[in-house]
């Protein structure tokens, strides 16, 4: 496919060089002695327009920063910034406009309604946001729709399409709005290897053409190679930083454990 996406403008990118930003972030599950200790003081920046893998193994956090950095969680001590907004700045109403307007999630089980068209799947953050489209948003769609693949699909319900499709029809629907930030949780967890590699590709591509970040978070080294940055958790800590690894500093890094 040689179909490139047009950049959008990212509103404030003079102000905030930082898509998401972590202060000392700490998250404790339960209290007293049943307490676990999620995240313990991650400092973390995540650059705009960069593609950054979080790595560990079970348990280590990386669901719990994730949900903490995209404001479906919140942290017990310490501070998350995305797009220079500071997350516990804002009331239940206010972050769950936040969320809406500036951040895509995609997640493992793809997450579609049964009953929508893939098109009607894609463009429901409109309806959910009460936002008519503007011809400038039917273009990016198209433009979108095209780039996965998806374009013959679009009146096909989610149960008529293969995963890899299911799959591209998330990220279309995360990306539709041109969040500042995308979300993507083990989202190739139920792909066989063919659409894993397109998927991942895609989001690589969504970075690279326009612009768009993408945090994913990922137990797999395949995927994690995709990344342009590799954040290594163990037991709720950064370990490791690393910056377009080789296989063997990723494996290493994974393995490493805490220092
Ligand atoms: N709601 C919760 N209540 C209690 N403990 C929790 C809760 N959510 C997560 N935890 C604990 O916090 C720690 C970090 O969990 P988290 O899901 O963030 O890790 P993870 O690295 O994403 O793991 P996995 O790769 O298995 O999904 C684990 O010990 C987990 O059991």
């Amino acid at each position: 496919m040689s179909q490139t996406l047009s950049p959008d403008p990212v509103s404030d990118s003079v102000a905030t060089p930082f898509a998401a930003r972590a202060r000392a972030l700490t998250r404790v599950h339960g209290r007293g002695e049943a307490a676990v200790h999620a995240l313990r003081g991650v400092d973390l920046e995540l650059p705009r327009g960069r593609f950054t893998a979080i790595m560990g193994p079970s348990g280590s956090g990386k669901s719990t920063l994730m949900h903490c950095l995209a404001g479906l969680d919140q942290a017990t001590s310490g501070n998350v910034e995305i797009t220079g907004t500071d997350l516990s700045g804002l009331d239940d109403d206010a972050l769950t406009r936040f969320r809406r307007e500036q951040i895509g999630f995609v997640f493992q089980s793809f997450n579609l309604l049964p009953m929508l068209t893939a098109e009607q799947n894609i463009l429901l953050p409109f309806d959910l946001a009460g936002r008519r489209l503007t011809k400038a948003d039917r273009t990016r769609l198209s433009e979108i729709v095209e780039v996965l693949g998806i374009a013959d699909r679009l009146r096909h319900l989610p149960s008529e399409l293969s995963g890899g499709q299911q799959q591209r029809v998330a990220i279309a629907r995360a990306l539709v709005t041109s969040p500042a930030l995308l979300f993507a949780d083990e989202p190739t967890g139920n792909l066989d290897s063919e659409a894993s590699a397109e998927v991942l590709d895609f989001l690589r591509r969504s970075v690279r053409e326009f612009s768009q970040t993408v945090v994913m978070v990922t137990h797999e080294l395949d995927a994690a190679a995709y990344a342009d940055d590799v954040v290594v958790l163990h037991d709720g800590r950064v370990t490791t930083q690393l910056r377009r690894p080789s296989a063997e500093q990723l494996a290493a890094a994974v393995r490493g454990g805490a220092r």
